[in-house]
């Protein structure tokens, strides 16, 4: 038996990047106290200061009242001690995606928390079945996979691993529905919904404009025209950033094979250091 919603009141999250940082926003926000763990306070620190720019612009656009952002801002605690998430009721795991690094994290995080304590993973494209193996509780490791940015994004897929529990399942959809989100629940096969299918997406894009099928501006507008998408492949990928497209179409590739395997000029995007949006210059160019 894991905890069920009634009794967490303290949410542990580890990793205070992109979307750590919005997990614990979106957490604390719904009223939970929140421990965002990183491995250095200068991590810790950037966490925060994306957590106020999000918090104030929700603000500045009336989505959140002002004392309801400071209230929220007050209920999370920033550590680099992993044992400061001892005392928490759920975890949400959002380090980088590294297979051994998420590993070492849930066997440390096994030993720390109490048994009936969910771990979640955010993991976008690794297996919750492998990230489990790696404690002797598998039935409360879920996947608990945020859309970036997570303030803003209405989704979060469940994904159930082959020894994920009911109970697990459960929490999960029931503790994103209390953050506001809808849920969609997934068998762990790599890039569950939807990054199986959207990694193949933005590839094409990037080979249609690779190969001369239109300017990118018109791919972008002809998917965004065509299908009613909100941003075209192009301009999605330096959303997400170039050297993350590549890095989960990689992994997607080794377990899929080719027809997941990226396109070339990602590659040499990458290898240029334009990563899209957060370095200034990926397919566009950025102020
Ligand atoms: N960025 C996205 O669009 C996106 C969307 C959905 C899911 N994800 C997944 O979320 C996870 C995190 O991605 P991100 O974009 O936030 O990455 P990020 O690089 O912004 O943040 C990762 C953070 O984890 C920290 N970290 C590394 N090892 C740690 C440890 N042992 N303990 C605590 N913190 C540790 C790093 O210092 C870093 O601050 C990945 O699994 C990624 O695949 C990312």
């Amino acid at each position: 038996m894991v905890r069920t919603l009634d009794s967490v009141s303290r949410v542990g999250v580890v990793g205070a990047g992109t979307m750590g940082s919005g997990i614990a926003q979106v957490a604390a926000t719904a009223g939970y106290d929140v421990v965002m763990r990183d491995v250095e306070q200068a991590y810790i620190d950037d966490g925060f200061d994306t957590i106020d720019d999000s918090l104030d612009r929700l603000v500045a656009r009336d989505a959140l009242n002002e004392s309801d952002a400071e209230r929220a801002r007050e209920r999370i605690v920033g550590t680099t001690d992993l044992a400061d998430l001892a005392g928490c009721d759920l975890i949400v795991e959002a380090v980088v995606e590294n297979m051994d690094i998420k590993q070492d994290v849930f066997a440390e995080l096994d030993t720390l928390v109490d048994a009936d304590v969910v771990l979640g993973t955010n993991t976008s494209t690794l297996s919750i079945t492998r990230i489990a193996a790696a404690t002797g509780t598998p039935g409360r490791v879920v996947g608990l996979h945020f859309m970036n940015p997570v303030p803003v994004m209405d989704g979060v897929e469940v994904v159930v691993g082959e020894q994920t529990g009911t109970g697990a399942v459960d929490l999960a959809h029931n503790f994103a529905a209390e953050l506001d989100k809808e849920t969609w629940e997934a068998d762990d096969k790599p890039g569950f919904v939807t990054n199986r299918i959207l990694m193949p997406w933005l590839n094409e894009g990037i080979r249609a404009f690779d190969e001369g099928v239109a300017t990118k501006e018109d791919i972008d507008r002809g998917m965004r025209l065509g299908t009613n998408v909100p941003m075209g492949p192009l301009e999605l990928a330096d959303h997400v950033g170039l050297d993350v497209v590549l890095h989960a179409s990689e992994t997607l590739a080794e377990e899929l094979g080719d027809r997941y395997r990226p396109a070339y000029l990602l590659r040499r995007k990458v290898d240029a250091g334009h990563l899209g949006k957060k370095s200034g210059q990926g397919f566009y160019e950025y102020d």
